[in-house]
């Protein structure tokens, strides 16, 4: 306690010292030196420590009685000086230290030696005797050497008595200070009431509010009073089923469900309603319980999440990695990826042993990715049936949809608690680590040979030597977002579109040997698909797309909207976050008639003009719609026709065929098909 007043002490005394200019020091020294002997003067704490120039002054000075510190002097008349300081502008430290210094003041007056100075003082006069009791002194009174104070034996009664003055008044200090904190904790006290108050009027009446929009609209209910919809369904595909159930009955065109009692959610679901969501340019769903924050700590700031001026940047930087002139020529890298999948088949048509494509499908996907956009030869195919960055893809995407359905993890900071959480965190580490290596080799190229010359610049090329209009390039923590985003949404997505395609392929034989007299016409032996093929493949083209209305490769995405909305005469206010549900769009039976037969001639011209044109959008719509779409298209042309070409599929009989819809569509049990070569 002694040490700590003394510390404050020594504070609000170093804060009065602020208040000496260096000519009020100067007038003092002057009396007692030359002032062409004086090199510097400086005032710290408590010390004034004037510097000289020749040390025979410094002689002169110690034969009458000044304490010496090496070629310093020590000024104590400055100190006694103090007294007479006052401080501006400070007001709240001026009190105290006035006080303090007053008090040193008192103290010195009772003190001997004291009255001795300031009498001589008083008769104008500045002899050795002034110094007397202090002469031998070779430590200071006060030092700044660690925390510690010395007080010379000499001294030492007089400056302790100083020192009980001082602490009585650094105890007064303190009093003001409980009185001073105790209003402080009250005015805390009452701030946080009122705000905690506050927030719960203002959740009362946005409750009121969305309460008001889910009985005007079509809802998943009754409504449990805690888990509002949640006691419904337990897991995406029932939630999806139950979606389709009320739109076949009620005929909606949005469906509202709550999230427990506190987060209520609405599902755009008809032509019409999509059309003023997608043109609506409203942000992804970065807030509590949107997905997308949910995905931020995998695929940062990307292309996929981010919006605003971060987003528009970005976009036109990348558009050009998309320009068809870059695209033809990945056709070779679809093909050769292609040979791969197709000679990792070859074993199961071997054997006629059913395999799930799922799997298989991914690491062509992955492949292809890699190989195009990051010009990475990891002969990704070949190193067995599951890579560990498909595997964490999964792993994380089947987390994601996990927690969505429960809202009391929305919050990062409780989930990461969870052991699920924790896994995921780890799981995003390795992804980064992949995507970190792949940026970081290029980096090598570009260090030791330059950009490319002999290759087309690949989208990697395009991220890192990209410069916006201030001539500005992306961050390494761009980049990386940028990477991992297009890892994922060019690999997973494609893989449920070519899986599901193969399911349908081996459900309606009949399409397949359609398809199949399509391909034999046009490319007759050869074995490669052209980028020129690619434009006259109707047959095949029509019936890829029937498979993704059947089962859309992305089933849902989502908004959050930052001004009210009306759909469907409702109005939905600001903040709630609206999805676009691809998959009960797809089979809206007032667009779709028979949603749930494969027709692939629905996507023959004359149908599709008829159509409402936000009736198919598996890649959304709208300036946020997929980049990646030409692409994926391309490479599900190649990789579809050169298996159709080579082998016939077939399902397995009694294996559960079901939907497990998470970020992409994927399969509960497996796509399980067998596969024989042609002859
Ligand atoms: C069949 C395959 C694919 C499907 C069904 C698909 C679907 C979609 C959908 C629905 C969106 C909109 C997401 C939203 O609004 O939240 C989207 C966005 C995006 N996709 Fe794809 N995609 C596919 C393939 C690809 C590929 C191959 C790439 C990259 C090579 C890619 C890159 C992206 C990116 C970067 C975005 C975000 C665009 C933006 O917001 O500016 N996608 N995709």
């Amino acid at each position: 306690m002694f040490r700590v007043n003394r510390q404050l002490f020594r504070h609000f005394f170093t804060t009065g010292l602020k208040g000496i200019s260096h000519d009020d020091v100067m007038s003092e020294i002057c009396k007692l030196i030359d002032i062409h002997d004086v090199l510097s003067i400086q005032i710290t704490g408590k010390d004034c420590i004037v510097t000289l120039k020749n040390p025979e002054t410094k002689d002169r000075l110690a034969t009458q009685g000044t304490p010496l510190r090496d070629r310093s002097i020590k000024l104590y008349e400055v100190e006694s000086s103090i007294t007479h300081v006052t401080i501006k502008d400070m007001p709240y430290e001026k009190t105290i230290a006035t006080f303090a210094l007053r008090c040193l003041g008192h103290a010195r007056s009772d003190c001997e030696q004291y009255k001795q100075e300031t009498e001589k003082k008083e008769l104008g006069s500045y002899g050795p005797e002034i110094f007397k009791g202090r002469q031998d002194s070779t430590n200071n009174i006060y030092t700044d050497e660690g925390d510690e104070e010395y007080i010379s034996s000499d001294n030492a009664n007089c400056e302790k008595e100083t020192m009980c003055v001082l602490l009585g008044a650094s105890n007064l200090f303190f009093k003001e200070m409980e009185l001073f904190s105790g209003f402080i904790a009250k005015a805390i006290l009452i701030f946080i009431v009122t705000y905690v108050f506050w927030r719960l009027w203002k959740f009362a009446n946005k409750y009121k509010e969305w309460r008001k929009v889910t009985s005007q609209t079509s809802v998943i209910g009754p409504l449990h009073p805690l888990w509002g919809s949640l006691h419904k369904f337990k897991d995406l595909a029932e939630f999806m089923t139950l979606v389709r159930e009320i739109i076949s009955k009620e005929r909606s065109k949005v469906v509202g469900y709550w999230f427990m009692f506190f987060f209520p959610e609405f599902n755009v679901v008809h032509p019409d309603s999509v059309r003023i969501l997608m043109k609506s340019s409203e942000p992804k769903a970065i807030g509590c319980g949107g997905f997308y924050r949910m995905m931020k700590s995998w695929l940062g700031d990307g292309l996929l999440i981010s919006s605003g001026k971060k987003w528009e940047r970005n976009r036109r930087l990348i558009t050009p990695a998309f320009h068809f002139g870059i695209l033809k020529p990945y056709v070779d890298i679809y093909n050769s990826s292609t040979d791969k999948f197709l000679d990792n088949l070859k074993g199961f048509a071997q054997t006629s042993k059913p395999v799930d494509i799922f799997p298989l499908v991914s690491l062509e996907t992955l492949d292809t990715i890699l190989r195009c956009a990051f010009s990475y030869e990891g002969n990704i195919q070949t190193k067995g049936i599951k890579h560990p960055y498909v595997a964490a893809v999964n792993r994380l995407a089947n987390f994601l949809a996990e927690r969505w359905l429960k809202p009391w993890l929305y919050w990062d900071t409780i989930y990461y608690m969870t052991p699920k959480g924790r896994e995921y965190r780890k799981i995003c580490q390795y992804v980064h680590d992949f995507s970190e290596g792949v940026i970081r080799e290029r980096q090598q190229t570009f260090l030791t040979d330059g950009p490319p010359t002999s290759r087309h610049l690949d989208f990697l090329d395009i991220l890192l030597t990209a410069k916006d209009d201030n001539e500005i390039g992306l961050s390494f923590e761009d980049i990386r977002a940028e990477v991992d985003t297009f890892l994922f949404e060019g690999h997973d997505t494609t893989a449920s579109a070519i899986s599901w395609a193969i399911y349908h392929l081996g459900k309606h034989q009949k399409e397949q040997e359609i398809i199949y007299s399509e391909l034999s016409e046009l490319l007759n032996d050869k074995k490669q698909v052209s980028w020129e093929n690619l434009q006259i493949m109707p047959k095949l083209t029509a019936f890829i797309k029937e498979s993704m209305r059947m089962v859309a490769p992305v089933p849902n995405v989502q908004r959050q909207l930052t001004s009210p909305i009306t759909i469907d005469n409702v109005t939905i206010p600001a903040g709630v976050v609206v999805d676009m549900g691809i998959y009960m769009l797809h089979h809206h039976p007032d667009v779709w008639p028979d949603n749930d037969v494969f027709r692939p001639e629905r996507f023959l011209q004359e149908d599709i003009a008829e159509r409402h044109p936000y009736s198919f959008l598996p890649f959304a719509a709208g300036s946020r719609n997929c980049i990646g779409q030409n692409f994926a298209m391309d490479e599900i042309k190649v990789v579809l026709a050169r298996l159709i070409q080579r082998y016939k599929v077939f399902l397995v009989p009694d294996h559960k065929y079901e939907i497990k819809p998470e970020l992409v569509m994927r399969s509960k049990y497996g796509i399980n098909i067998t596969v024989e070569e042609r002859k």
